[in-house]
């Protein structure tokens, strides 16, 4: 919908629209661009004629990581293999390039990414490219760029090209001076991370979008992700995905987390599900563009408790890796998800005993096909 446009006469004052049911604000007439960045007059905000039968036509970002591989899948399955282009900067394992279509697309380059946008007509944006909690602190400079400069790239071009746009954000967005115990969605938000800086930028701008332009900004705040086929890309969680892969090559695992360190946890399929569903739903079903989702929290020492049910023998030891450490203590230890819940029914299916199980099957059969090869 365009934006109604209105000027006050004796104010010299913008009232500005969205269409989408937000209250009009008002702005200095000086300082109002139709859009972000002065694009061409071809272009307008949400121009791309497809019919609302049409499948939407994906770009996922930053997709060779640990999460956008699986989304692929699933996208692909609802929308059609053609329908769902991952990019990266990476080159793609044969697997990965032979599923379906790969691009490359660095989220630096903004005119690369308006490219594959306009040539593919593009509708939905997926942007996963990040520098995680821990790489972020190692790389400040690298973190800073992708996160925040590639973010500006990305949000420009899906605001000038009328793409609905996912951003997921993280339990890292919070800090130590945030409630740790049920995190609600609104509460002070302090990250100590560049990682954590970047995604409350996120937060905030995208919403800035969408009340400013219209953007279909649409953003869940991600617990710690486990996942049996993908490897975690330097994160604070990731000790609890490495404790399956180490627990069934070595039957041994070494924590760099203390072992009562407490933590949001979801399993990838809950994860992958949940972004599927809040990009599928009507905009008027979202009371907020930014939500907390929830499966379940523990503990290294409940992980392992939980691991050693099937695998008595598994030895756990600590060495505790001091960046990481200060970070998981400065992150929520439970979060809350009532709103997701309430407005889009938002359920997750796998709890810790779940997830184990579901882990030690995928892990164990991958390990017998490659001792069979
Ligand atoms: N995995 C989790 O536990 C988790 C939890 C919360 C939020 N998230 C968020 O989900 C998203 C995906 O996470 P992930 O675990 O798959 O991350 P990952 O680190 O595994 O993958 C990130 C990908 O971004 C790519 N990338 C780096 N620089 C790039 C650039 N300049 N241009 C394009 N791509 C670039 C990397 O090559 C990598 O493949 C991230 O935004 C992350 O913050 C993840
Ligand atoms: C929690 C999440 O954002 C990521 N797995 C990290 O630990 O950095």
């Amino acid at each position: 919908m365009p934006f109604v446009r209105a000027v006050t006469k004796a104010t010299g004052q913008v009232l500005l629209t969205t269409g989408c049911g937000c209250e009009p604000f008002s702005a200095s007439a000086r300082s109002i661009s139709i859009s972000p960045r002065q694009v061409m007059s071809d272009a307008s905000f949400h121009s791309v004629s497809f019919s609302e039968a049409d499948h939407p036509k994906v770009l996922i970002t930053g997709g060779l990581g640990q999460l956008g591989v699986g989304l692929a899948k699933l996208l692909r399955k609802r929308f059609g293999k053609n329908n769902v282009i991952l990019s990266d900067i990476r080159k793609p394992p044969n697997h990965v390039y032979h599923s379906g279509p790969f691009m490359y697309s660095d989220v630096l380059d903004y005119k690369n990414l308006r490219e594959i946008v306009v040539n593919n007509r593009i509708t939905w944006i997926v942007h996963y490219s990040a520098l995680l909690s821990a790489v972020g602190e190692a790389n400040v400079t690298l973190a800073r760029d992708v996160n925040i400069t590639g973010l500006h790239n990305v949000l420009d071009v899906a605001a000038e090209h009328g793409v609905r746009l996912f951003i997921p954000s993280t339990i890292g967005a919070f800090g130590p001076t945030s409630p740790r115990d049920s995190t609600p969605d609104l509460c002070i938000q302090r990250p100590r991370t560049i990682y954590g800086v970047s995604k409350v930028h996120a937060e905030l701008m995208g919403e800035y979008y969408h009340h400013r332009y219209g953007l279909d900004f649409r953003c869940l705040r991600y617990p710690g992700i486990i996942s049996a086929d993908s490897q975690p890309g330097g994160g604070t969680t990731d000790y609890a995905v490495q404790m399956f892969h180490d627990a069934v090559k070595t039957g041994k695992f070494v924590c760099n987390l203390k072992p009562d360190t407490r933590l949001p946890m979801m399993f990838i399929d809950d994860c992958l599900r949940a972004t599927l569903e809040v990009m599928d739903i009507p905009a008027e079903m979202l009371t907020m563009r930014t939500y907390n989702i929830n499966a379940m929290s523990f503990s290294p020492e409940e992980l392992a408790c939980e691991v050693q049910k099937h695998m008595p023998d598994l030895q756990i030891t600590y060495d505790i890796d001091p960046v990481r450490q200060a970070i998981a203590d400065s992150w929520p230890k439970k979060f809350e998800d009532n709103n997701a819940r309430k407005d889009w029914g938002w359920k997750h299916e796998y709890n810790l005993p779940e997830l184990v199980q579901a882990m030690l099957n995928f892990i164990s059969l991958d390990s017998r096909a490659a001792n069979a090869n």
